[in-house]
C-alpha cells in the first residue's frame, strides 16, 4: 500500500475500489488525523466479520458502546492491569524455568511458540483466573485461539464482493461460514464451562475480592447493571483472546529478532537490565525493577514503530457519506490507516527511518517523547480515537516484564548453521514473521547457575 501511495504521487489519502467496495487509505499523520479524529464518528464502524460482532468487530452503535465502556471501566483499567502483577510474574517464571532447562541442556528453542503460549496464558489467566492449567484449559484456549486467528486472517470474499454473499443462497460463503460456525461452537462450549464454574463459586457465596477477580467474575458481577446476556459475556471474553494474544507475542518475537540482528542494541539493553537485577541471580526481575529502564521502553517502541502487529489497524467503515480532502467518501467505505507506512516515513524519522534505532525515542532523538497513544498521529500501533485499543496497558505490562527477563537471565545465540535472522514478514490481519525464531539460550556467567534436577 505504501508503494501504491508513492505511485499516486505520494498521496497520503487514496480512495480506491477493492473488489466492489470503495476503500479509503490514510498514509500520513495528517490523513490519519482526518480519519481518526476529525471524521472519527462517521468512520467508526467496522466491516462485517465472519465471526459476528461483539466488540472489536462490532458496527458502531449502542451495543459496541456498552461493551467498550464495560471493558475499559471494569476489565482493562490501570488498577485492574496492576492487579494482575502477581499472575504476570508467575507466568514469566514458568517461561524462564523452561528456558533455563533448555540452556542447561544446550538445546535450541522455538522462541515464538514459547512467547505465543505466554501471551495466551496471560489472557487466559485474566479471563479464567488461577486455574488455567486445571483440565488442560491453557492448551484448549491455545488450540481454539490458533484456529480462530487462521480463519480471521483468511480472505473474506464478502468484504470485497458483498453481492456474491447471496448468490445461490450464499453457496460461495458456505465453507468459510461452516468453519467459523464450528469454531463458534467450540468457543461456546469452552466458555460455557468457564462461566458455569464461576457462577457456581459465586452461588456458593465465596466470590473473590474485587481486586483479585478475573474477567469472568467481573462480568458476572455487573451482568445485571449492564443487562448483559450470557452470549454477550462469551463474546467479550472471546474478543479478549482474539485481540490480546497474537498481537502481544508478535511484539516480543520481533523485538528478540531485531536484538539478534543488532547486537550493539542487545548489549546496551542487557547492560541496563542487568545493572538493576536482583542480587540473587536466580530470582525473576519483578515489576519494581522496571521503573528506571528507559532503554527497555525505547526498544519496545522501536519494535512497534517498525513492526506494528496490526499494520493497517483494524478496518474501519464509514457510516454515512462524508467529504475528506475533497474526496466524497460514500457510506459503507472500508477505511484503512497505514500505521506501518507512517512509522517508516523519513519525513518524520529522518533518513534512517528503516533502521532499528531505539535511541531515536530517548536523549533528544527525532521522536523523543512521542507517545504510544497516537496523540500526534505519527506513531499509531494501538490506533487512536473511538476505536483505539483498550488493551494497551495490559499488553505493555506483559511485554516489558517478559522482555526484561529474557535478556537479563540469558545470552542468546543463533542455532548452529544459521548465520542470519530472516525478517521476511507475512501480511494478514496481523503481521507475522515468515520463519520461526529458533534460538539457543546460554546462561551468562554473571547470572544464574544451572537448575538442579
Ligand atoms: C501489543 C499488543 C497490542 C496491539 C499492538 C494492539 C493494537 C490494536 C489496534 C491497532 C486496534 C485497532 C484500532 C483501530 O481500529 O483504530 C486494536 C483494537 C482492539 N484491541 Fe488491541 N492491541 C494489542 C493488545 C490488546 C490486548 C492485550 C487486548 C485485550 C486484552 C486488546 C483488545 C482490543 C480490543 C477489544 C480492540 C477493539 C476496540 C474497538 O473496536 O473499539 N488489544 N488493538
Amino acid at each position: 500500500m505504501r508503494g501504491l501511495a508513492t505511485r499516486h504521487g505520494g498521496d497520503d489519502l487514496m480512495l480506491l475500489g477493492l473488489g466492489m467496495v470503495p476503500t479509503l487509505v490514510a498514509s500520513s499523520p495528517r490523513a490519519a488525523q482526518a480519519v481518526l479524529c476529525t471524521h472519527d464518528q462517521s468512520l467508526a464502524s467496522r466491516p462485517r466479520s465472519i465471526f459476528g460482532d461483539i466488540l472489536g468487530f462490532a458496527p458502531y452503535g449502542d451495543g459496541w458502546r456498552q461493551a467498550k465502556k464495560l471493558v475499559t471501566t471494569h476489565l482493562l483499567n490501570t488498577k485492574k492491569v496492576q492487579s494482575y502483577r502477581a499472575a504476570r510474574e508467575e507466568e514469566v517464571g514458568v517461561v524462564i524455568d523452561k528456558i533455563r532447562r533448555a540452556a542447561t541442556a544446550g538445546e535450541a528453542l522455538d522462541l515464538g511458540e514459547l512467547l505465543s503460549s505466554f501471551t495466551t496464558d496471560m489472557v487466559s489467566r485474566a479471563v479464567v483466573g488461577r486455574s488455567i492449567r486445571v483440565d488442560g484449559l491453557d492448551k484448549v484456549f491455545k488450540e481454539v485461539m490458533d484456529a480462530s486467528m487462521a480463519v480471521l486472517a483468511g480472505f473474506n470474499l464478502e468484504n470485497f464482493y458483498p453481492g456474491l454473499a447471496n448468490v445461490g443462497g450464499g453457496v460461495l460463503m458456505w465453507p468459510g461460514r461452516r468453519k467459523a460456525e464450528r469454531l463458534r461452537d467450540r468457543w461456546d462450549e469452552v466458555l460455557d464451562k468457564v462461566i458455569d464454574q464461576h457462577a457456581s463459586v459465586a452461588a456458593a457465596g465465596a466470590p473473590p475480592a474485587h481486586h483479585d477477580s478475573d474477567f469472568t467474575h467481573v462480568l458476572l458481577s455487573v451482568q445485571g447493571e449492564y443487562g448483559l446476556t450470557r452470549d454477550g459475556i462469551k463474546g467479550i471474553l472471546a474478543d479478549m483472546f482474539a485481540a490480546g494474544t497474537d498481537t502481544a507475542y508478535l511484539v516480543l518475537e520481533f523485538t528478540m529478532a531485531e536484538l539478534m540482528l543488532h547486537q550493539d542494541v542487545m548489549a546496551r539493553l542487557q547492560a541496563e537490565v542487568r545493572s538493576s537485577m536482583p542480587k540473587d541471580h536466580q530470582e525473576l526481575m519483578t515489576e519494581e525493577y522496571l521503573t528506571g529502564m528507559p532503554y527497555l521502553k525505547a526498544v519496545i517502541k522501536e519494535t512497534l514503530r517498525l513492526h506494528p502487529p496490526s499494520p493497517l489497524l483494524l478496518p474501519h467503515q464509514s457510516l454515512e457519506e462524508c467529504t475528506i480532502d475533497g474526496y466524497v467518501v460514500p457510506a459503507g467505505t472500508t477505511v484503512f490507516v497505514n500505521a506501518w507506512a507512517i512509522g517508516r516515513d523519513p519525513r518524520l524519522c529522518g533518513d534512517a527511518a528503516e533502521e532499528f534505532m531505539p535511541e531515536r525515542f530517548i536523549n533528544k532523538g527525532a521522536t523523543e517523547g512521542v507517545d504510544f497513544r497516537g496523540i500526534d498521529f505519527q506513531f499509531l500501533p494501538f490506533g487512536s480515537g473511538r476505536r483505539m485499543c483498550p488493551g494497551m496497558n495490559f499488553a505493555l505490562a506483559n511485554v516489558e516484564i517478559m522482555l526484561a527477563n529474557l535478556v537479563c537471565h540469558f545470552d542468546w545465540e543463533m542455532t548452529a548453521g544459521a548465520n542470519e535472522i530472516d525478517m521476511t514478514e507475512v501480511f494478514g490481519l496481523t503481521v507475522h514473521r515468515k520463519e520461526k525464531l529458533i534460538l539457543t539460550p546460554r546462561l551468562p556467567s554473571c547470572v544464574a547457575q544451572p537448575l538442579e534436577g
